[in-house]
């Protein structure tokens, strides 16, 4: 199971989340991945934590002020970009304008979706993975895959018919192990979360919590 744990724009600190998530990743062998702030990328990545960007621009270097560029992210050292999250919704062209600039740039994909139907049509896209996140769940600390199964299964098989190589994650108020073998029962190969970690007044005990039953 992957672990993706998105930091969205919470006042934790960054370098303090991603450095227990590595501890975390080298005492278990887990994959698990900090998503900061752009401007953290760097600071994140100096821990040797796997980090990903929240989200890239559809263009390339040029005249593009405000933009998150794919090239600044990886050299920042992101390694993947998570894109169209419930909370940075894309235009179906800028999704896939989006994903040719993080190829570009070398980064993994994962692109967000609010239901089997939009996860079918990100799939036919080309990803790497797609993460299934039900928007009335995000932040509840209520878990997709007891709230809502379905959706985690309806999600895996619309991948599946689409493009059998792209993986499926689930996400929204995952918090711990027992919501991540649930997510994973459910057919998801990983897990995309937030406020169970970067709320948590211990975010390294939220970690170790999430990942020991899969040690
Ligand atoms: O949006 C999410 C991860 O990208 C899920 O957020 P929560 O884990 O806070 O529900």
């Amino acid at each position: 199971m992957f672990v993706l744990v998105n930091l969205k724009a919470y006042p934790c600190d960054p370098v303090e989340v991603a450095t227990a998530a590595a501890d975390v990743a080298d005492d278990s062998g887990v994959r698990v991945a900090v998503a900061p702030q752009a401007a953290h990328i760097d600071a994140v990545s100096e821990t040797g934590v796997e980090t990903w960007a929240q989200h890239v621009s559809p263009n390339e270097h040029g005249s593009h002020t405000g933009s998150t560029l794919a090239e600044a992210v990886a050299d920042a050292g992101a390694e993947g970009t998570l894109l169209n999250h419930s909370e940075n919704r894309l235009k179906l062209a800028d999704i896939d304008a989006s994903l040719d600039a993080a190829e570009r740039a070398d980064l993994e994909t994962i692109v967000c979706a609010n239901n089997p139907a939009q996860i079918g049509a990100a799939a036919a896209l080309g990803p790497d993975a797609v993460a299934v996140e039900p928007p009335e769940l995000i932040g509840t600390g209520t878990p997709v895959s007891s709230a809502d199964p379905d959706i985690v299964t309806a999600a895996v098989d619309a991948a599946a018919r689409v493009d059998g190589d792209v993986d499926v994650l689930c996400g929204a108020g995952i918090s711990t192990g027992d919501d991540l073998v649930a997510a994973s029962d459910l057919g998801s190969t990983g897990v995309l979360l937030a406020s169970g970690v970067a709320k948590a007044d211990d975010p390294r005990a939220a970690l170790e919590d999430l990942v020991e039953p899969l040690r």
